[in-house]
């Protein structure tokens, strides 16, 4: 069984969650809830085991890793701050992640921008940060970034994103290197290499190695293993014609993390070492000189460090076809704060945040607010018999792409994002209001 819980979680005397060393009904009570709770001690503590793991594994082989946190799981400047001094890079794939890990006073030259489509004002906003890469992910973009560096007087460093076509990860919409997708460049078709050698020729780029990202939620090793083996592949025969050995291999990130006690996790210590023994077999076989490496881990990160605390309004019990019934549990929240269900069928961990219940469990579905009937939060849970209107439900492992992919929909403010640690809480991001709901609408003259 796995904890899905962040490390500080734990039950008061009267059965009460805390979190960080603070009661659930004391956040709720300052903060409101939907809420998202980050653990900032274990954000932050994940966040420096993998620095450690990976630094050290790939040391072993006189080689360097560096760690980038995929900020699309969760961003603030604070947690940019966070991710510099805990010895951690970041990867963004947005103009407006990229300011915010500037803000957050993470230097450019950690921060990798990525996107398959990014406008000129992004990237001539990186060329102006001075971001340490660019990864390229078409040759449209190879002939775009060369004129903007041109133009801007600068030489831009460059990954090629390249799709290995290794099936890796859980639901279709976050496998990202099979070969019928939009991300990259494929390095069967000979696309990858022909976009290393349209950088290698550019003016204004300097190629400064590869990039890919294979999926997300994967377990199995062997997956890492086989892209790592295949991206050394095309840096040899890119070597083999052009003399070129690329610097630097990114193999992205994508490691699993558990939802539900059921589920598995990948830890970063078993990974590291056996990635990096991965890749010097590789090596040695492709021969040539080491490269360095990067990682991108981001929900591995955030995810297990953060919950979401929401309030019961309606309990309802439903009939089910083949006998029994369902209990309906809906919160103040749902959707719009967690779309994670409804787009990937993702399965999470819930439990009664304000009290612990002697009532029996029964089947539940856990629900929000919206009119959508698949607005499911979490679709199979056991929840007590007596879950009641007013009571508090935490859901576990939302701290990455919660947050970063709620929307307004059905007009409902986006909860706002707590740090807890050593007994007190600080705001990350600011619950919306209704007058940024209104200051965002044209009202009729
Ligand atoms: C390029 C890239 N790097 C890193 C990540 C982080 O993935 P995960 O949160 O699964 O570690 C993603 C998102 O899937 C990605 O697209
Ligand atoms: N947002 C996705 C993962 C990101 C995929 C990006 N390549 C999730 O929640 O699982």
């Amino acid at each position: 069984m796995s904890t899905v819980w962040p490390a500080t979680h734990e039950r008061a005397d009267d059965g009460a969650m805390r979190l960080g060393g603070i009661d659930v009904r004391d956040l709720a009570r300052e903060h409101g809830t939907p809420l998202y709770v980050v653990d900032e001690d274990d954000m932050r503590s994940r966040a420096r085991s993998f620095a450690r793991h990976f630094g050290e594994a790939f040391a072993a082989h006189g080689t360097t890793c560096d760690v980038y946190y995929a900020s699309k799981a969760l961003l603030s400047s604070r947690i940019s701050a966070w991710m510099h001094e805990d010895g951690v890079r970041i990867d963004v794939a947005s103009g407006g992640e990229l300011e915010l890990a500037l803000r957050g006073g993470m230097p450019a030259a950690h921060i990798t921008l990525h996107g398959n489509n990014k406008s000129d004002a992004e990237l001539r906003r990186a060329l102006a940060a001075g971001v340490g890469h660019i990864v390229v992910d078409s040759l449209t973009e190879v002939e775009v970034l060369s004129a903007l560096a041109v133009e801007a007087g600068v030489v831009a460093p460059v990954l090629v994103r390249v799709t290995t076509g290794v099936h890796a990860g859980g639901h279709e919409y976050i496998a990202t290197s099979h070969e019928d997708q939009k991300f990259g460049l494929s390095l069967a078709s000979g696309a990858a290499l022909g976009a290393l050698r349209a950088v290698h020729e550019a003016q204004g780029l300097e190629l400064r190695g590869i990039h890919t990202h294979i999926g997300s939620q994967i377990l199995s090793i062997d997956a890492f293993r086989e892209s790592a083996e295949r991206m050394l592949g095309l840096r040899a025969a890119f070597a083999a014609e052009s003399g070129v050995e690329v610097p630097e291999v990114d193999l992205g990130g994508g490691y699993a993390i558990a939802y539900t006690p059921e589920a598995e996790a990948l830890d970063p210590s078993v990974a590291a070492r056996e990635i990096a023994d991965a890749v010097a077999a590789a090596v040695a076989t492709v021969g040539g000189s080491w490269p360095t490496f990067s990682i991108e881990p981001g929900r591995a990160i955030a995810g297990p460090a953060g919950i979401t605390l929401y309030t019961v309004g309606v309990v309802k019990h439903v009939a089910l076809e083949g006998g029994g019934d369902r209990q309906y549990v809906a919160v103040d929240g749902g959707m719009s704060d967690n779309p994670r269900t409804i787009m990937y069928g993702a399965e999470y961990a819930a439990e009664l945040a304000d009290r612990e219940s002697e009532a029996p469990p029964v089947l539940s579905r856990v629900v929000g607010k919206h009119c959508e009937s698949g607005d499911i939060v979490v679709r199979d849970v056991h929840l007590p018999a007596d879950t009641a209107r007013g009571d508090l439900l935490a859901v576990a492992a939302t701290g990455a792409y919660g947050r970063s992919m709620a929307s307004n929909y059905n007009a409902i403010l986006r909860p706002a994002v707590v740090a807890v640690r050593d007994g007190s809480s600080q705001v990350l991001i600011r619950r919306d209001t209704m007058e940024d709901l209104l200051g965002w609408d044209v009202a009729p003259d």
